[in-house]
């Protein structure tokens, strides 16, 4: 089963620790939701963990093995789908997913054919040939989230995804997606702000504020801390 851990993560931009010694580990199957203010470290945490952003000290553990970000066989772990999804502007959804899946090194007979069943699902079949330029931004989230649905690499880190411009057919398919890759044993990353999209959905949640991991556990257990007073959990609670 996949496992990412952050030990002790240092992250400085400036003057400024954005995280402040984080420990941090989840495993296949889990879904966690990322929390906390604007500026809390919720992006930098995902940057860090998929080596897109390097830290100042600490360690990123893929299956046990330490990540550095020239590794590119520990890379093809994830997909990290930012707020502006990495994709070829001139590329057409069907060239970005070829090119991807040069990347990843997936060499699938049906690839195509998956990639056409999720187009489908999300409502951009007949936008395939499109360049992504010509797309609006919720179409390019959805020709990103096709991608990975196709690709499925082991872990996946969605920054805000919920908050991503997507019209309610793709909300509702990539939450389908989430809970198929659950059941497949991929472990799913995101961050919210959205407090329903936490209760009812998301298995664990880790708090951020100013760079420190304020409570890392279950929704239930949020929610007790919330009520007991807890004044920062309350506010993002509310
Ligand atoms: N490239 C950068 N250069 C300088 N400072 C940065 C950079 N990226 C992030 N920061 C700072 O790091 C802090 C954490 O930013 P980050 O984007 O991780 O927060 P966040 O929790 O994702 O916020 P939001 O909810 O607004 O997306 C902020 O104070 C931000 O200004």
């Amino acid at each position: 089963m996949v496992s990412l851990e952050l030990r002790n993560v240092w992250k400085r931009f400036g003057k400024q620790d954005v995280l402040s010694g984080v420990n941090w580990q989840a495993s296949g199957g889990e879904l966690v939701a990322l929390m906390g203010v604007n500026g809390a470290g919720k992006t930098t945490m995902l940057r860090v963990m998929s080596g897109m952003v390097g830290a100042e000290s600490g360690e990123v553990f893929i299956n046990g093995k330490h990540f550095t970000r020239d590794d590119v066989e520990l890379r093809r772990q994830f997909f990290l789908l930012g707020d502006e999804p990495a994709l070829i502007p001139q590329g057409s959804a069907i060239m970005n997913l070829a090119t991807m899946a040069k990347l990843w090194q997936i060499d699938r007979p049906n690839l195509e054919e998956v990639a056409a069943e999720w187009m489908d699902r999300f409502g951009v079949l007949s936008l395939r040939e499109k360049p992504v330029s010509e797309l609006s931004r919720g179409q390019r989230y959805k020709v990103a989230l096709v991608i990975l649905a196709t690709l499925r690499p082991p872990i996946w880190l969605m920054d805000e995804p919920f908050a991503s411009g997507m019209d309610a057919q793709g909300l509702r398919t990539l939450r389908q997606l989430i809970r198929e890759g659950l059941e497949e044993g991929v472990l799913v990353v995101f961050s919210t702000q959205l407090i329903e999209m936490v209760r009812g959905f998301a298995g664990r949640v880790t708090v951020v504020s100013g760079g420190v991991i304020l409570h890392n556990g279950t929704v239930p257990e949020l929610e007790e801390k919330a009520r007991a007073g807890d004044p920062y959990l309350a506010m993002l609670m509310d």
